[in-house]
């Protein structure tokens, strides 16, 4: 993805094929309001944006060329992992948030020598009514929480909502998450319900609109 028009294209592209507002923004990684307006630029929405402030306030990451390459995938899990070195003493699990968190906390898992559990938070089973037809769940074929110390690992975070929503589901299960690792934090949030975060990258928007 070079820029905004391939975002504007694929947003079109998804609406076309009949995918929700959520939906494209899970596809595209970029926010529920970015998604609104990717498909209300393409001219594919029914109203097109007419607001002059130069559209939503996010940003879209791309990290695909470490992605789609193994070998990149394993040094930057490698990496976000050493950010968690010496985070928690007796911590034997890495929980990764699926979908794109999976891979990374396989990685992460592995530098650190821990089992591996993943959780498939609520958000995949949005609609473009917002509501939610079944709750998040952590997957049987990994390994599960067992009341144990944790670390949480995703690609980015954008609100904070998957996250949140992974640390609350974590402590539901007699788990205890001692800290969160992204690529990216486009929040540049310190911690998520006490539970301290670290990025490999944290986003800062310099200007007038900076704390919009
Ligand atoms: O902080 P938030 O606003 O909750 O957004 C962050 C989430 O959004 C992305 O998931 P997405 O569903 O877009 O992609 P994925 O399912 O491929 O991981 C990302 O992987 C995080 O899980």
């Amino acid at each position: 993805m070079k820029n905004i028009d391939d975002l504007v294209d694929s947003a079109s592209d998804l609406a076309q094929r009949g995918l929700s507002k959520g939906e494209i923004a899970d596809e595209l990684n970029v926010s529920r309001e970015t998604a609104s307006w990717l498909v209300e630029r393409s001219g594919t929405g029914t109203e097109p944006d007419t607001s002059d402030d130069g559209g939503p306030h996010d940003i879209h990451v791309d990290w695909s060329a470490v992605g789609r390459d193994s070998n990149r995938l394993y040094h930057a899990g490698a990496a976000m992992a050493d950010l968690l070195s010496k985070k928690g003493d007796d911590v034997d699990l890495t929980i990764g948030i699926e979908k794109a968190g999976a891979p990374l906390a396989t990685t992460v898992a592995r530098e650190l020598e821990t089992d591996l559990g993943t959780y498939a938070p609520t958000k995949h089973q949005w609609d473009d009514d917002e509501s939610e037809t079944s709750d998040g769940s952590f997957s049987r074929n990994f390994a599960q929480i067992r009341d144990r110390d944790c670390y949480v690992v995703d690609d980015t975070i954008t609100s904070g909502k998957t996250m949140g929503e992974t640390i609350d589901a974590i402590h539901e299960q007699g788990g205890n998450p001692v800290a969160c690792v992204v690529l990216a934090d486009k929040r540049g949030v310190g911690d998520i319900r006490g539970v301290p975060v670290y990025s490999l990258l944290q986003v800062i928007r310099v200007g007038s609109d900076g704390d919009s």
